[in-house]
């Protein structure tokens, strides 16, 4: 494997813990509309594919069918409105991810943020997180017309800060981050802590598994 320059970190299940914000807003989105709230458990296993898939398998599991588009909608901006006031909540870091970053960024590793969370929300929770200096470039779910598991944000992020896919390393928990990688040319590690829709990331085959952020160290060799 090349040695790598760039580092691009998804951010939730990757580096934070974001799931208890996120039901919080689904459950507030669900409660505004009249229906009873959904279990954190399952509100887990709906994450990965940005906001509008998230709202539609809520209601999808809470209606027993596939939204129509006008309640979709209201939906959607009762979930931003709630997700705004509870996403920078307590925010929970994954062991080993605050002290690998900044042993990260002394080495002189570059680093970016490919999150598929909405764009408006990450500056604050980075903030909230006190990561706001770490990321050279950050992009959202919606930030291009394409989000993982194209890899168009990888890509672009490649392009941007002018590094070539073959020396950037792409660090994800879901199967989106390894198809996104994976399509850009990109080497991959998956860590297996996070939301995956209750599968397990071996399974879309990344090239480290890692159980520990930490052992980013060795990958990197640092
Ligand atoms: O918002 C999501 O669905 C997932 O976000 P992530 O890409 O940071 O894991
Ligand atoms: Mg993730």
């Amino acid at each position: 494997m090349a040695d790598f320059d760039l580092v691009q970190f998804d951010l939730d299940g990757t580096l934070i813990d974001s799931v208890p914000q996120l039901a919080e807003a689904i459950n507030d989105m669900l409660t505004s509309l009249n229906y009873a709230t959904q279990p954190l458990s399952a509100v887990r296993g709906w994450v990965g594919n940005g906001a509008d898939m998230l709202v539609q398998r809520a209601l999808t599991a809470t209606l027993g069918h596939i939204p129509d588009a006008t309640l979709q909608q209201r939906a959607r901006g009762l979930f931003d409105e709630a997700y705004a006031s509870h996403a920078h909540g307590t925010l929970v870091f994954y062991p080993g991810v605050l002290g690998t970053l900044e042993r990260l960024r002394a080495s002189g590793k570059r680093l970016a943020l490919v999150t598929n969370k909405p764009y408006r929300f990450v500056p604050g929770i980075l903030a909230a997180a006190g990561l706001e200096d770490y990321f050279e470039l950050v992009l959202g779910g919606d930030s291009l017309t394409e989000k993982k598991p194209s890899p168009a944000p990888l890509l672009h992020v490649c392009r941007k800060l002018n590094v070539s896919p073959a020396r950037s390393l792409m660090v994800g928990d879901s199967e989106n981050d390894v198809l996104a990688a994976k399509a850009a040319g990109m080497a991959v590690a998956g860590l297996t802590y996070g939301y995956n829709y209750g599968r397990a990331i071996a399974d879309s085959q990344p090239d480290w598994v890692l159980d520990d952020f930490a052992g980013l160290v060795s990958i990197l060799k640092l």
